[in-house]
């Protein structure tokens, strides 16, 4: 089993992952650097959901290898995977799935609380990021009381709190308005630049989306493109097949 390079944060090489036998990642070889924030592109069904749900350990890929530092992710069992994502990982999907039982605060300090924090500490830095995200008057409502953009920034501040090493954010301000999507983004990326979160943010085509902010500016430092669960080529670029290492556009 070779080791990965040593400045990578997160490495996979030849990720495959089907369900039910259908192929949704064909061969993805790739290599996060701490503290960089990645755009992963590609068109609806192109595996991005499924790139990042290996990467993270949500899924198990059928075959392959997944490094996070110097630890085998795809070695790990169940359990251990799940400690992995709780302790070092932060997810956000493009669904907010909060408890409903707890206030906007309490489900944005649940993972610190789940980790042993004092609560105290959980709830002044669960409301420093509501606060950031514009929501901390939500800060004690329960989310049937919130609307579909407000519980996705508690889910989003939820991911921050915890300060994970890695943070993936799957089309995380899809339920959002254009200008709550802006400011969202915004948050997020000055989050991960200034707390030193490595990111990888996925979204379907640029294009279409405010992620055009992150993308078209540069703010995202590198683009994966995928299509077909494989790496996009650039337009011009020669046919190198079997090789699947990362485009870099941006
Ligand atoms: N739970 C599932 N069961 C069966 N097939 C799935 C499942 N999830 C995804 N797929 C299929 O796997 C392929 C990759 O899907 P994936 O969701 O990873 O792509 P995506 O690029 O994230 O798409 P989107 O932008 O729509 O979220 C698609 O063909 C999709 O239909």
């Amino acid at each position: 089993m070779a080791a990965p390079p040593d400045d990578d944060v997160l490495w996979a090489r030849e990720l495959h992952y089907a369900y039910d036998g259908s192929p949704a990642l064909q061969g993805v070889t790739l290599g996060v650097r701490e503290r960089e924030i990645v755009t992963v592109t590609g068109p609806r069904g192109s595996g991005k959901t499924t790139l990042l749900g290996c990467l993270s350990g949500r899924l198990a890929p059928k075959s392959g290898e997944i490094w996070f530092n110097s630890l085998p992710v795809h070695t790990l069992g169940r359990q251990s995977r799940e400690r992995l994502r709780r302790d070092r990982f932060g997810w956000i999907g493009s669904e907010p799935q909060l408890v409903p039982e707890l206030t906007a605060w309490e489900n944005a300090a649940l993972p610190l609380l789940l980790n042993g924090a004092r609560q105290r500490t959980a709830r002044s830095s669960a409301t420093e990021w509501l606060e950031r995200l514009d929501i901390a008057d939500c800060a004690r409502k329960r989310p049937a009381a919130l609307v579909q953009s407000q519980r996705q920034r508690v889910a989003i501040a939820r991911a921050l709190a915890s300060r994970p090493a890695v943070l993936f954010a799957d089309e995380p301000t899809a339920p959002l308005h254009r200008t709550d999507r802006l400011h969202a983004l915004r948050t997020l990326v000055s989050a991960a630049r200034s707390h030193g979160i490595t990111m990888l943010l996925a979204t379907h085509d640029p294009a279409a989306g405010a992620t055009d902010e992150v993308v078209g500016t540069s703010v995202a430092d590198r683009r994966i493109s995928l299509v077909d669960g494989r790496h996009a080529r650039p337009t011009g670029a020669p046919d190198t097949k079997g090789s699947a290492t990362c485009s870099l556009f941006v």
